[in-house]
C-alpha cells in the first residue's frame, strides 16, 4: 500500500511574511504523516524558515529546484548540498515551467536527481506532455522516454523512494484538468516504464502523483483512482484553507 503525498507547489508566490502566517495556519491542523504526506513546495528565500517553522508538525518542506553540484562557481545556483544541510526533504525537479523557460534538459534533471539522494532528500520527478503531442497521440512514448532518461542509473532503492509527478502541460493553471481516467492512464504508463526499466516491486513502490488545476473539489476522483497516489497542487495549495481540504480529502 502506497502512502498518499500530497505537494503544494507555491511557484514564485508569496513573500516571507505571507508563508509564515501559512505555516502558522495549517500547523496544528497537518494531518498524521502515517496516513498521507503533507508537503509544500516553497520559493527557496523561505525554505531556512519554513524549515524551523513546522518543527514539531508534520508538514514536510520541498524546494522547487536546484543545481546539480554540490558548490562551486555557479553563480545564482541553490546547492543541493545547503538544502540538505538546512533540513529540506523534498526537491521537484523538471517542472514544465522550468524545462520551457529555463531550458532544463532530461540530462539535468538526471544529474539532479542524483544529486538529490546523494544530498539526502527526494526528488519529485515531473513529466508530461503538451496539448500538440497528446493529440498527435504521442504521450505514452514521450512520457516513457521523459522517464527514462531522469531515471538512468538510479537505484532500485532510490527509484522505490522517489516521487514522480504527472503534469499534463495543458492543464497546469488553466483550470482545464485532465480527466481521471486519461489522467489514471498516463500514470500507468509511468508505472509500466518503471518496471520495464527495474522490476515489479519498484514499479509497486513509486508513488506517482497527478498535477494540473487540482482542487479540494476533484482531488478525491483523481486518488480513488489505482495508479495515482497524490497530486503536485499549485493554485489550490496558495491558501491554508484550500490546502488543508486537500490533505483532508485524501487522509
Ligand atoms: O506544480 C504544480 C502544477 O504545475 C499544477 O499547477 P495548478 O494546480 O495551478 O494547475
Amino acid at each position: 500500500m502506497r502512502k498518499p503525498i500530497i505537494a503544494g507547489n507555491w511557484k514564485m508566490n508569496k513573500t516571507a511574511a505571507e508563508a509564515q502566517a501559512f505555516v502558522e495556519a495549517v500547523k496544528n491542523a497537518i494531518p498524521s504523516n502515517e496516513a498521507v504526506d503533507s508537503v509544500i513546495g516553497s520559493p527557496t528565500l523561505y525554505l531556512e524558515k519554513m524549515v524551523s517553522d513546522r518543527e514539531g508538525t508534520e508538514l514536510k518542506v520541498a524546494a522547487q529546484n536546484c543545481y546539480f553540484e554540490d558548490a562551486g562557481a555557479f553563480t545564482g545556483e541553490v546547492s543541493p548540498n545547503a538544502l540538505g544541510d538546512l533540513g529540506v526533504d523534498y526537491v521537484i525537479i523538471g517542472h514544465s515551467e522550468r524545462r520551457e523557460y529555463f531550458h532544463e534538459t532530461d540530462e539535468d534533471i538526471n544529474k539532479k536527481a542524483h544529486a538529490i539522494f546523494r544530498n539526502g532528500m527526494i526528488p519529485i520527478v515531473c513529466c508530461g506532455e503538451t496539448l500538440e503531442q497528446r493529440e498527435a497521440g504521442e504521450t505514452a512514448e514521450w512520457i516513457k522516454g521523459q522517464i527514462t532518461n531522469a531515471l538512468k542509473d538510479l537505484t532500485e532503492g532510490q527509484v522505490s523512494e522517489l516521487v514522480i509527478a504527472y503534469e499534463p502541460i495543458w492543464a497546469i493553471g488553466t483550470g482545464k484538468s485532465s480527466s481521471a481516467e486519461e489522467a489514471d492512464e498516463t500514470c500507468g504508463v509511468v508505472r509500466e516504464t518503471v518496471r520495464e526499466l527495474y522490476n515489479g516491486a519498484t514499479a509497486d513502490a513509486v508513488r506517482i502523483q497527478y498535477g494540473g488545476s487540482v482542487k479540494p473539489e476533484n482531488i478525491a476522483e483523481y486518488m480513488a483512482k489505482s495508479n495515482i497516489d497524490g497530486a503536485l497542487v499549485g493554485g489550490a495549495s496558495l491558501e491554508a484553507e484550500s490546502f488543508l481540504k486537500l490533505l483532508e480529502a485524501v487522509k
